[in-house]
Order: structure tokens, then C-alpha cells, then sequence
């Protein structure tokens, strides 16, 4: 026998532009360039056990509907603001709709020159936000950014670990700490109730990352995890747990003396794979049970 288990579906990517126009200082345009997930579950066992569609709101009209509030919301929306009315939308609006996920990807659109209508894609990070909307557990936001690449030329070492037989990996008191960092933060329940400035908070937390990378000297890039998570929790006090994935990207000094010169921390191999992950949660002492923003 065999029964069905956990299941969700949605629309996966729907790439939105929107343009406030004059909305800016000056009147300059602002952008929003997201990308948008949907993911919906319920009552929805009849979809996979007999066929009946009768419950399943197409993905296309979910599609549709990320277009269409982007238009009646107008103006320049925060991702999480955005996140939280479009899963409203589908549990209030679909009977057999209990939870709805919502994920918002956001790409920054740097001004350039002063007319106000040129601009040029910032590729420094992606800013992240997963929205939960249930019926019964309410809602929940979990907001962040990804892809941030950074390095500290020094100012980190790594010694003092177990060596076995298999250990070959030389210990360093001076190495090159380079990381792609990804952060989430999940918001208090109550913050998000009360309503929060999500665009500052992204910009607190962003400028906390960015900070403590450059400010914290390393024995590992686990005490770095731990630095970042606990300089977030300090600069958003509305967020109670912060999990971070930090893949380690090597830096490797190549050996040159073979060619007959020395290399003092100069020349590097930048590593590609494999890389070490170090993944790890930071939480407020008196932190919620997380319940499904995670999820
Ligand atoms: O910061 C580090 N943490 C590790 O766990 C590890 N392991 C390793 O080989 N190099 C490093 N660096």
C-alpha cells in the first residue's frame, strides 16, 4: 500500500518588472526587477488521487495574479509586502487553499546619469524573501540575500584541528577567508503583525553582513557564521533566528619555485570545487518555535 505524502504546487519564476515611474528622488524611476514563486497546498489529495481538478487553481492563474498586483499595488513595493498581500490573496480567495508560499527574489537596478530613466543591473547580490500565509498558523516571513561574494585578503587562519592519516591540508596562520554568503532572517511573529520597514531592514542587514565580514578577524569560517548571525540578530532587533550558508572558496598558493620565484601570498588558485559548506542557524535567546516559515 501507498498513500499520498506532503505535496504543493505553484508557478515557479514569473520574472516581473515593475516600473514606479517618477516615483524617486528627483522623479527617477524606481524599479523592482523580481522573481516570483507560488506554491499552494490544501485540501488538494483529489488532484493526485483521482484526477479532479476541481480544487486545483491553475498555476497560470496564479501566474496572472503576480502580474496583476503588481499593477494594483503600484508604487514601489517591498518584496515582503508584495509577498504577504499575494498569499492572502490565494487562502482567502480559494476554499481548498489553506497555506501559500510565496517566494520573491529581487535584482538591483543602480541609477545612472541624471535623466532618471537609466540604469544599470546591480550583480553585487540577490535579495530574498519567503512569505507563509496559513490559515490557521498565520503569517510568516523569512526575508534575506544571496550570492554575496566577499574575501578578506587576510586576517584569517585555520590551525589547531585533528590531523588523521588522511589529513594532508597544511595549518596557516595568514589565508585568504573568501566566502558567497547566503542569509536568511526570520522576522518576529509580532513584528510582522505590528508591520516592519522591510527595505531598512534589508539595508540594516545587508550593511551588518558586509561589516562584520571586514570587521572580524577568523580562526574558521564557523566563527565567522556565528559573528555575522549574531551582528544581525543586533541590528534587526524585529528578527529572532538567522541561518546562514557560507561555502568556503579556497584560495590555494601556487607554487612557483619550480619557475624559480617566490611567492609571499601573492599568487593564488581560486578554487572552484569542491568547497567546504558551513551551514549553521543563529537564534535570539528567547526565539519562537520557528513552526513552517522555514519550510
Ligand atoms: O574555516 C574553515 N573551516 C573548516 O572547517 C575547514 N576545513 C578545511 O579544510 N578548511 C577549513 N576552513
Amino acid at each position: 500500500m501507498v498513500q499520498l505524502g506532503g505535496n504543493r504546487y505553484g508557478k515557479a519564476e514569473v520574472r516581473l518588472v515593475h516600473v514606479a515611474r517618477g516615483a524617486g528622488a528627483s522623479g527617477a524611476d524606481l524599479i523592482r526587477d523580481w522573481n516570483v514563486g507560488t506554491s499552494l497546498s490544501g485540501d488538494l489529495a483529489d488532484s493526485h488521487l483521482t484526477g479532479s481538478n476541481a480544487k486545483v487553481l491553475p498555476t497560470d492563474s496564479q501566474k496572472n495574479k503576480v502580474y496583476a498586483l503588481a499593477r494594483e499595488l503600484g508604487g514601489d513595493v517591498a518584496p515582503e509586502v508584495f509577498g504577504v498581500e499575494l498569499g492572502s490573496f490565494f487562502v482567502s480567495s480559494q476554499e481548498p487553499i489553506t497555506r501559500a508560499r510565496v517566494s520573491v527574489d529581487e535584482y538591483g537596478w543602480t541609477p545612472v546619469g541624471a535623466a532618471g530613466y537609466s540604469f544599470a543591473r546591480a550583480g553585487d547580490l540577490v535579495r530574498t524573501t519567503v512569505v507563509h500565509v496559513d490559515a490557521a498558523a498565520g503569517t510568516t516571513v523569512v526575508s534575506g540575500l544571496k550570492d554575496l561574494v566577499v574575501m578578506n585578503t587576510t586576517a584569517s587562519e585555520f590551525w589547531g584541528y585533528p590531523k588523521d592519516r588522511y589529513t594532508t591540508l597544511a595549518e596557516t596562520r595568514d589565508r585568504i577567508l573568501a566566502t558567497s554568503v547566503t542569509a536568511a532572517w526570520r522576522f518576529r511573529p509580532e513584528a510582522v503583525a505590528a508591520g516592519v520597514d522591510w527595505d531598512a531592514a534589508f539595508r540594516a542587514g545587508k550593511s551588518a553582513v558586509l561589516e562584520t565580514f571586514a570587521a572580524t578577524y577568523t580562526y574558521s569560517l564557523q566563527q565567522m557564521l556565528y559573528a555575522i548571525g549574531s551582528a544581525l540578530l543586533d541590528a534587526l532587533p524585529a528578527v529572532c533566528e538567522v541561518r546562514l550558508s557560507l561555502p568556503n572558496k579556497h584560495h590555494y598558493l601556487v607554487d612557483l619555485a619550480p619557475f624559480g620565484l617566490a611567492n609571499d601570498r601573492e599568487v593564488y588558485l581560486a578554487g572552484d570545487r569542491p568547497y567546504g559548506l558551513i551551514e549553521g542557524a543563529v537564534l535570539a535567546d528567547d526565539a519562537p518555535e520557528p513552526g513552517i516559515a522555514w519550510d
